[in-house]
Order: C-alpha cells, then structure tokens, then sequence
C-alpha cells in the first residue's frame, strides 16, 4: 500500500517531479497492469513499492511492513523472501547456463539444501516450458526463452508479488502474448499478485486491473 507518495530527482532548476500523491492499495492475488507513456513514472513507481527507492514523503507498506521503518538489511532480506523481478532485458547472467540462473540465486536466498533448490529450479523450469533448455546459456536462447528462464528465477523462489518491468518489452508481439499468458495463468493457479508496467494494449485489454499513470500521478485505475 502507499500512502501521499512523492518521489522528485535532481535539484533545483533540473528537479523533475517522477511520482506526485501517489494513493494505492494492492490486494493479494491481483494482476495489475500499469500502463503510461514513457516517463510516466511507472519505472519509479514499481522500484518504491518494492522497496528499491525510497519516496521523498508519504509511506510504503509491503506485507504490513512499513518500509520506511526497515533498515538496508531487513529491506533487502524482505525482497530476497517475498519479491520477484522480471525485467525488460531479462538480467540473466550470460556465462550461466539457464539451470544455473534460477538455481543459484535459490541457493544463496533462504535455507534451502542443494536438492531442495534443484527440484525447485527444475519445476520452474518445466513450468515456464523450457525445462529441456536448462542446459543452454542465455546467449543461446531467444528473447521469449530468456525471458521464460528470467520468470521461472523471480517464481521459483515462491515470492507473494512479482515486479515485472516492461517484460514483454523486448519480444515480438507473439512471444509477448505467450509471455503474459503465462504470467496471467501461474497468477491464477498461484495466486501470486503481478504487478506488470506495460507499453502493451493487449495486456491493458486482458488484466482484471488496469492503473494509468501521467506526468507522475495515477489518472486512472479501473478498479476505482
Ligand atoms: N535516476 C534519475 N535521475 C533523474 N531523473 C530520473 C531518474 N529516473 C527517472 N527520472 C525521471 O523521472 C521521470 C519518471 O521516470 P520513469 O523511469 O519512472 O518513467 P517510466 O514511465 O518508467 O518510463 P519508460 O516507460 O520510458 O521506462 C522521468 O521524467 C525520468 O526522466
């Protein structure tokens, strides 16, 4: 949830105001697609709900955590657990097989033993339908496929929201379509909230939620 958010960047004569009151409540469970043209905000927006950047004023809650009160660590302990990113040119690591990409960070996040981040790295695999390209690196992928192993990463650490920043941004219109049907399809199966910036009308026309955002402030929300 946020709270009056304002977010500015730079000083004085180059001050640019990026977010401007700023009122949303997310349920769980939700696909939301946030929509607005470019430098809207909508890149801001998602990097302080989840706690990346802090507004200059109004208040943030993530899980009934009010983030404002969290230190460096107790943020980015939070996000590991409970947060997915997806990203608009996948941040896979290139000398990383795709296994390797959703399977370390499964290792280096939460308790889990080697078998328990295998299994898991290899469901999530087989749920975005790339398990047989598990043994490939990302430059040996396309764009669809780097994005399936990116998905499968931020869903196999089973966080209750993902972020999903222009995701089908750098795919053609086709693959676009079959990424967001599979986000759409594990956000009904796991109920896990989406919460997707989009330049995308087939996603605007398609999520049961739809927010707009102009020069920083939300213009519409359909759920309104
Ligand atoms: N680090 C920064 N320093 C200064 N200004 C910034 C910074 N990041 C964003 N801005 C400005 O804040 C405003 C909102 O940017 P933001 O990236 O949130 O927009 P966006 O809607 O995500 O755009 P796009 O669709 O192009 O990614 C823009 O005017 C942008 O130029």
């Amino acid at each position: 949830m946020l709270t009056d958010v304002e977010k500015h960047y730079g000083q004085g004569e180059s001050k640019v105001k990026a977010l401007t009151n700023i009122n949303l409540e997310i349920a769980k469970g939700e696909f939301i697609a946030l929509c607005g043209q470019s430098g809207s905000g909508k890149s801001t927006l998602l990097n302080i709900l989840s706690g990346i950047d802090k507004p200059d004023s109004g208040n943030v809650f993530f899980l009934n955590n009010a983030l404002s009160e969290l230190n460096e660590n107790q943020l980015a302990s939070l996000r590991s657990r409970h947060l997915g990113f997806i990203f608009q040119f996948f941040n896979l690591i290139p000398v990383l097989s795709a296994f390797d990409n959703v399977f370390y960070p499964l290792l280096l996040t939460g308790n889990r033993s080697k078998q328990t981040a295998k299994s898991l790295a290899l469901h999530y695999l087989a749920s975005t339908g790339i398990e047989h390209l598990k043994d490939r690196k990302p430059g040996q992928l396309s764009g669809g496929q780097q994005q399936r192993v990116a998905i499968a990463r931020a869903l196999a650490n089973q966080p209750q929201v993902i972020v999903a920043d222009e995701p089908t941004g750098n795919l053609d219109m086709a693959t676009g379509e079959a990424i967001l049907d599979l986000m759409m399809k594990i956000n009904q199966e796991t109920k896990t909230t989406f919460i997707v910036s989009t330049h995308s009308v087939q996603l605007q026309d398609r999520a049961k939620r739809v927010i707009e955002i102009k020069d920083g402030g939300i213009v519409y929300d359909s759920l309104r």
